[in-house]
């Protein structure tokens, strides 16, 4: 590894677990009544899941949701790309690449979904996305952690755990689907 390399790549502490995997999906399953409760059944619901953890648990909730109301739910991906140098610093800039939605979501009550809820750049950029795919009748967003510091005027619909943290912490979601492991970390940028 060149020295530049090595001395670009953020050094991270961890701090501790915020959540277990029974108690994500025990926070899933309160969003997924929480849903279901907000939008009369949900049958005009449509999850939309930004890439990409945002993904597994719109796949989850409308699982749950569909075994509670006993109809399917239809999902969809959305597909932002960042382009940033560090986490912590450089400010995320989410941009959208264009494609498949998964379903037709014009007149139809979407639930956005995401792991992290932190400057609200990824939402704003989503929504762009997601109003570019067709004009939906309203638009929730349910995240799994607001860890708070918005830059954007964006506030969740359903919310799995509020964290206060610092700048310089980082919530680390971790998701079977995608990390062949589960839990929520809390990490700190070393000194
Ligand atoms: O509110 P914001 O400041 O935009 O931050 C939140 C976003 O950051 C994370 O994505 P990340 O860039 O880590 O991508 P990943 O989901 O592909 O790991 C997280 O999944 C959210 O989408
Ligand atoms: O702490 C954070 C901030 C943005 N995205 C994450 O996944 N964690």
């Amino acid at each position: 590894m060149s020295e530049s390399t090595a001395t670009s790549t953020p050094k991270l502490r961890q701090k501790g677990r915020l959540m277990s995997a029974s108690e994500i999906e025990r926070t899933l399953v309160r969003l997924a009544h929480e849903i279901v409760e907000k939008n009369d059944g949900g049958r005009n619901l449509g999850l939309v899941g930004i890439k990409r953890r945002g993904v597994p648990l719109a796949q989850r909730l409308a699982a749950l949701i569909a075994k509670i109301e006993k109809h399917p739910i239809d999902t969809g991906v959305l597909d932002i790309s960042f382009y940033r140098d560090d986490l912590s610093t450089a400010g995320p800039r989410p941009t959208v690449t264009a494609g498949e939605l998964g379903f037709d979501i014009a007149g139809r009550d979407i639930v956005l979904c995401d792991d992290v809820l932190y400057t609200g750049r990824t939402i704003r950029a989503a929504l762009d996305a997601l109003f570019s795919h067709g004009r939906p009748r309203s638009v929730q967003l349910l995240v799994l952690i607001d860890r708070g510091h918005r830059e954007l005027p964006i506030q969740a619909t359903f919310t799995g755990r509020t964290i206060p943290t610092s700048r310089r912490e980082i919530i680390e979601v971790k998701l079977n689907e995608i990390d062949s492991d589960e839990q929520v970390l809390l990490v700190e940028l070393a000194d």
